[in-house]
């Protein structure tokens, strides 16, 4: 029996400033942290005890090169295919993931039988991005073994993809957050797939240096949601109010830029370092405003803020907000910035 595993990992992140204004064509700034989801795939053949994915209703022929975007009757079989499996009501929200993957795995590798372990030090659902980090390591895991990928195997560990294996990587995974999200911006399999420091409009992306340690505190209010229905919620209300939506997602637009700006300026002293940390904590008070002008904050969320504001410290929802987590601004507490985006590493037995 041949059997070849590969295992790819991509990380979650946090959005500094401009979610949900970012779908809408607003500038958004994103870094990666270092919490990771891991895809372990093993290829198997001549064995009988293995997984196999029967969707030979959908009819279609594997081809990596050009992500295809999962149709609506495609959608329907895999949901018809999912009903048979009776997911508990209290896991339904994984249902979307679990069509994400058997969209992923059947567009890029057809039927092949494998056997696929998924896990992560995300929380799932809570604003980290856990929905791109997933979708990015999988269609990594997915390519790394195809002939579009050229990874260099003989290496120990971690490898890194090439840029233009990267970008095929990235266009995949954005089909299959299209899956979960229903209207992605794309900024979180992006900053997931390239790493570090990103900000983002409209597909576009540019790669921010950072000339002033960024230090956040990360807090989960643990209140469930889900970023499907958020998103779609403020879409709602920009048909309901179009021009004054239109205002908060030109003054997110703003809020972003400068932000971006005052990271990417170095500081001369550290006169400029305070005067830096005070505008930042000013833009993300602003930009909370704004997501709490979309109706997608939350009673946890104001009740983090109150708590914050007690001692001086701005917060903002990351994410889609809803519950989920938040962000504190110039706390002495890091996070980990990674600069890692997807990794992969492979080896047959
Ligand atoms: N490790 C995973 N395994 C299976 N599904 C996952 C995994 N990570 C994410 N998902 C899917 O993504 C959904 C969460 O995505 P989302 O609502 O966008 O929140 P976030 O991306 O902030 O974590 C889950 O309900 C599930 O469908
Ligand atoms: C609300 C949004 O801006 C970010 C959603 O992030 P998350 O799934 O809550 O981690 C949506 C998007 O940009 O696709
Ligand atoms: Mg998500």
């Amino acid at each position: 029996m041949v059997k070849i595993e590969v295992r790819a990992r991509a990380p979650g992140k946090i959005i500094l400033s401009g979610e949900h204004a970012v779908v809408h064509g607003s500038t958004a700034v994103a870094a990666a942290i270092n919490l990771y989801t891991s895809v372990n795939i093993a290829f198997t053949s001549g064995s009988d005890d293995m997984l196999k994915l029967e969707l030979k209703d959908m009819e279609l022929e594997p081809s990596p090169s050009t992500p295809l975007t999962c149709s609506t009757g495609s959608l329907k079989s895999i949901a018809s295919l999912l009903e048979e499996k009776n997911i508990p009501e209290a896991k339904i929200t994984l249902a979307a993931g679990v069509s994400t993957f058997l969209w992923l795995y059947t567009a890029i590798q057809g039927y092949k039988p494998a056997t696929v372990a998924v896990t992560s030090e995300l929380p799932l659902g809570a604003g980290l991005g856990s929905s791109a980090a997933y979708c990015v390591s999988l269609s990594g895991a997915l390519l790394a073994f195809s002939e579009y990928c050229e990874l260099d195997y003989s290496q120990q560990g971690w490898v890194s993809f090439k840029n233009s294996e990267l970008d095929l990587v990235n266009k995949w995974a954005f089909e299959g957050e299209k899956i979960i999200h229903g209207r992605p911006s794309g900024i979180d399999n992006t900053v997931s797939t390239y790493g570090n420091m990103i900000q983002f409009r409209s597909g576009e992306l540019t790669r921010l240096k950072s000339n002033v340690p960024l230090k956040m505190l990360i807090t989960n209010t643990k209140v469930g949601r889900n970023t499907k229905a958020l998103v779609a919620g403020v879409s709602e209300r920009k048909v309901r109010h179009p021009e004054a939506m239109a205002s908060l997602f030109n003054a997110v637009d703003s809020i972003s830029k400068e932000l971006s700006d005052i990271i990417q300026t170095p500081a001369s002293d550290e006169i400029a370092v305070t005067e830096k940390e005070e505008k930042l904590k000013e833009l993300i008070e602003m930009n909370q405003g704004l997501l709490q002008c979309m109706g997608v904050s939350h009673a946890s969320i104001e009740t983090v803020l109150r708590t914050t504001l007690r001692y001086n410290l701005c917060s903002k929802l990351t994410g889609a907000g809803g519950g989920g987590c938040l962000l504190r601004s110039w706390n002495p507490v890091a996070f980990n910035a990674s600069s890692l985006g997807l990794v992969a590493m492979a080896w047959s037995i």
